[in-house]
């Protein structure tokens, strides 16, 4: 016999590598943090003795989800300001209240607050882009979870930083302190074309290749901006990063919604990845990325919320199926992501663009064990004909009942372990009275 943390016997576990896979009535065995096997359930129980066993027998076991892009504190700005398009929404609404409020302390609240809900949405990692990436980091850590952290570069100065050498130092000071957490990573993330001029652009691209991070920016989330690009730098933005050397495997292309053919060949050629957040670029009017065309391309597209202020949930299962919709919707064709792609985007893909494959994105031995169990036995999800059909269109967030984080138990039976609601609750209390 050997020996295990801790085995997970499911009704359904769902790899997503290979994909459409099924496995039923299977186990995952956890030891030291890792998947170490995926067997049928009596098997399992042959080869291992477990310290743990946990059955889920009306449940599915996915890969933790991976949100490709938010701004986790701007969860205390959640229905701040809505039905406005982006740049009335940034510029007179969310910059001002950033401007008044934003410090160390709301970023930790915030960002705490943003880590409660993922979690029990089944997201087990974040790609995150805010100011106080210090605060962010402390936060995660102490929910238990996993991000990969901004460290967020503009021209334009603010509480957190006056100029971009500052944020940058700031920024990698921070990455310096928290280099020994297995489940924090840092990306640098120049805020958008439109804030960022070309020096330090230049400055970004010399860290990135020294220090091999990813680099995470909006681009081309409106037309908007495409006409400021032109005007300013007589270049579309996407077409003045490529000239200044920015495009490759590193860069994380936020929202994409305006993009030419000739711009995904490029974006494909050159290896880079793209969060893809409809709900965000529905709310703010800022149109429908080309979803089914990036990925025809073969283009990386993970899914990510953007903030609690422009979705206004943080929720991956809403993301998923209206991606699927909108593409089906928007090429006319019903075959267009199916589920099985859907579900891949909030896992592997996402674990892909942030270099981060090899650890995650999956269920297969080898990999760290961020696991989720989504409960298909209510009358909402039955009968059960296709498990990945009922994940992406009939289940939601509500259906997750555990989750594991780097073999961790982080939420069971719906309770978060790591935080206290009550707590969280009373500070978001306090913040709304501030802020208000
Ligand atoms: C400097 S930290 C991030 C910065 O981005 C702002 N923001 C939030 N959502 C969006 C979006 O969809 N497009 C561009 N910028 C966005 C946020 O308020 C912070 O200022
Ligand atoms: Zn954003």
């Amino acid at each position: 016999m050997q020996q295990a943390d801790t085995i997970i016997d499911a009704r359904w576990v769902i790899p997503v590598e290979p994909a459409r896979q099924v496995l039923d009535h299977h186990s995952v065995v956890i030891a030291a943090e890792h998947i170490v096997a995926i067997l049928p359930t009596p098997e399992a129980h042959k080869c291992f003795e477990a310290k743990r066993t946990v059955t889920l027998g009306e449940h599915a076991l996915i890969p933790g989800l991976i949100n490709l892009h938010t701004h986790a504190a701007m969860n205390l700005m959640r229905g701040l300001a809505d039905d406005l398009p982006l740049m009335e929404w940034l510029k007179h609404h969310i910059w001002p209240a950033e401007a008044r409020h934003v410090s160390s302390q709301f970023v930790r609240d915030g960002t705490l607050l943003a880590c409660a809900e993922m979690l029990k949405g089944g997201i087990t990692c974040f790609n995150d882009m805010y100011f106080f990436p210090d605060a962010v980091a402390e936060a995660v850590l102490e929910s238990g979870m996993r991000a990969a952290i901004g460290m967020i570069v503009m021209d334009h100065p603010t509480a957190y930083a006056s100029d971009a050498d500052t944020y940058l130092h700031k920024g990698l000071e921070t990455r310096d302190r928290f280099a020994a957490e297995p489940l924090l990573s840092f990306t640098l993330a120049p805020h958008a074309p439109y804030t960022v001029n070309d020096k330090t652009f230049g400055k970004i691209l010399t860290y990135a290749e020294q220090l091999d991070l990813p680099i995470h920016i909006h681009l081309q989330e409106t037309q908007d901006e495409i006409q400021q690009g032109l005007e300013q730098h007589q270049l579309r933005p996407l077409q003045r990063l490529q000239n200044l050397g920015l495009l490759g495997p590193n860069l994380i292309a936020v929202h994409a919604v305006h993009l030419k053919p000739d711009e995904m060949a490029v974006l494909a050629q050159q290896g880079c990845h793209i969060a893809h957040c409809p709900t965000s670029n529905l709310k703010l009017a800022s149109g429908i990325a080309p979803v089914t065309a990036m990925l025809a391309h073969g283009i990386n597209v993970g899914i990510g919320s953007d903030s609690a202020a422009s979705n206004n949930r943080l929720d991956l299962f809403q993301e998923m199926r209206l991606a699927a919709l909108l593409a089906k919707g928007t090429s006319g064709q019903a075959d267009a992501l199916p589920a099985h792609q859907a579900l891949r985007m909030a896992t592997l893909n996402g674990a892909r663009a942030l270099g981060k494959e090899e650890r995650l994105g999956s269920l297969e031995p080898g990999k760290e064990a961020d696991i989720v169990a989504v409960r298909l036995g209510g009358l909402e999800t039955l009968p059960c004909y296709d498990v990945i059909s009922h994940l992406v269109y009939a289940a939601g967030r509500e259906h997750v009942t555990h989750v594991w984080v780097r073999g961790k138990p982080v939420v069971e039976n719906r309770n978060l372990l790591t935080l206290d609601e009550r707590h969280l609750s009373a500070h978001a209390g306090m913040w709304q009275e501030r802020i208000r």
